[in-house]
């Protein structure tokens, strides 16, 4: 279990880009759902000890993180957001090499491994082509492949799927949820959908803060008959906005559904629809939680 208590982090410019994050994270996929500049990245980096908090404290499976940030690497993957690779080096030596620098100094060992993580991505039959000319989805699985060398405890993938295309994306996502039923895996994403697919417990981040968190099903029940969804004309929107908490809009044949968060009907046309999670989400970042 990995908890992180009161975790502030302020950049020399002083961006406040943590400010006391409290979260508890067990076993399997937890989502972390936040806006471009929420301070996500800069959580997984702190995570990956890559990066030192000014406050706060981290413990995993009991060990105090910050205090012994060698002994947490090897407990830990990393598939940073833009993760580099060698240009000609083939899949399998790539990752050979990677394991040498993961400490996993026996030979055979380490080769059965990489196999075994080649087959496990999916990446096998292509082995021996260079990492360089993957697409993205087998360069993303790549870096599970090498995020997984040495049998981490937790693993954290910082915005995985952005750029990848449908199938790819189906792809990895039955690839991290089966790794998820061992380790704990921190997702780090602005793409709802991944959460809802992917991930029993979550948060929501934005501002260096946690706005919510839970499963995302109770998160959605807390919405439960307070969604509204009207299509009105592109120059009626306006005018809602002014006087409705509008969560989205929406085109749809070239007018716009709006939905709307209120406790009652919002007035004639709107009808109550189920809430979902991109209902908690932009309710969450436009301040508007339930209560
Ligand atoms: N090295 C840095 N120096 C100064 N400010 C930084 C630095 N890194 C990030 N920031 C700022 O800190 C805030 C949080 O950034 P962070 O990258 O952690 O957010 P994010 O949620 O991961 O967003 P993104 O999805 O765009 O990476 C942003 O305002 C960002 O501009």
């Amino acid at each position: 279990m990995l908890r992180i208590s009161a975790v502030s982090k302020t950049y020399p410019n002083g961006v406040r880009a943590l400010q006391g994050i409290d979260l508890t994270i067990e076993r399997g996929l937890f989502g972390l759902l936040g806006p471009n500049g929420a301070g996500k990245s800069t959580l997984m980096r702190i995570l990956a000890t890559l990066q030192t908090p000014d406050a706060g404290q981290l413990t995993f499976d009991g060990a105090d993180v910050l205090a012994d940030p060698r002994g947490h690497r090897r407990r830990l993957g990393y598939l940073p957001q833009d993760f580099g690779v060698y240009p000609g080096v083939s899949a399998s030596e790539l990752l050979d090499h990677l394991g040498v620098l993961k400490g996993l100094t026996d030979r055979r060992a380490r080769r059965e491994q990489v196999d075994a993580l080649l087959q496990q991505t999916n990446l096998y039959a292509h082995r021996k082509k260079a990492v360089s000319g993957f697409s993205g989805g087998m360069r993303q699985r790549f870096g599970i492949a090498q995020a997984l060398l040495g049998n981490p405890r937790m693993l954290i993938v910082d915005e995985p799927t952005a750029g990848l295309d449908p199938e790819e994306r189906n792809r990895f996502h039955n690839l991290l949820s089966e790794v998820g039923e061992n380790v704990v895996v921190l997702l780090s994403t602005h793409i709802v959908e991944d959460v809802r697919q992917l991930c029993p417990r979550m948060a929501i981040l934005s501002g260096g803060r946690v706005l919510r968190e839970g499963a995302p099903e109770t998160l959605v029940a807390e919405l439960k008959s307070r969604v509204w969804r009207r299509t009105v004309e592109k120059h009626e929107v306006a005018g809602h906005r002014a006087s409705l908490n509008v969560l989205s809009t929406q085109l749809s044949g070239g007018k716009t559904a709006l939905r709307v968060l209120a406790e009652a009907s919002p007035g004639p046309g709107f009808e109550r629809v189920s809430p979902d999670l991109e209902d908690v989400y932009f309710s969450a970042l436009s301040g508007r939680t339930a209560s």
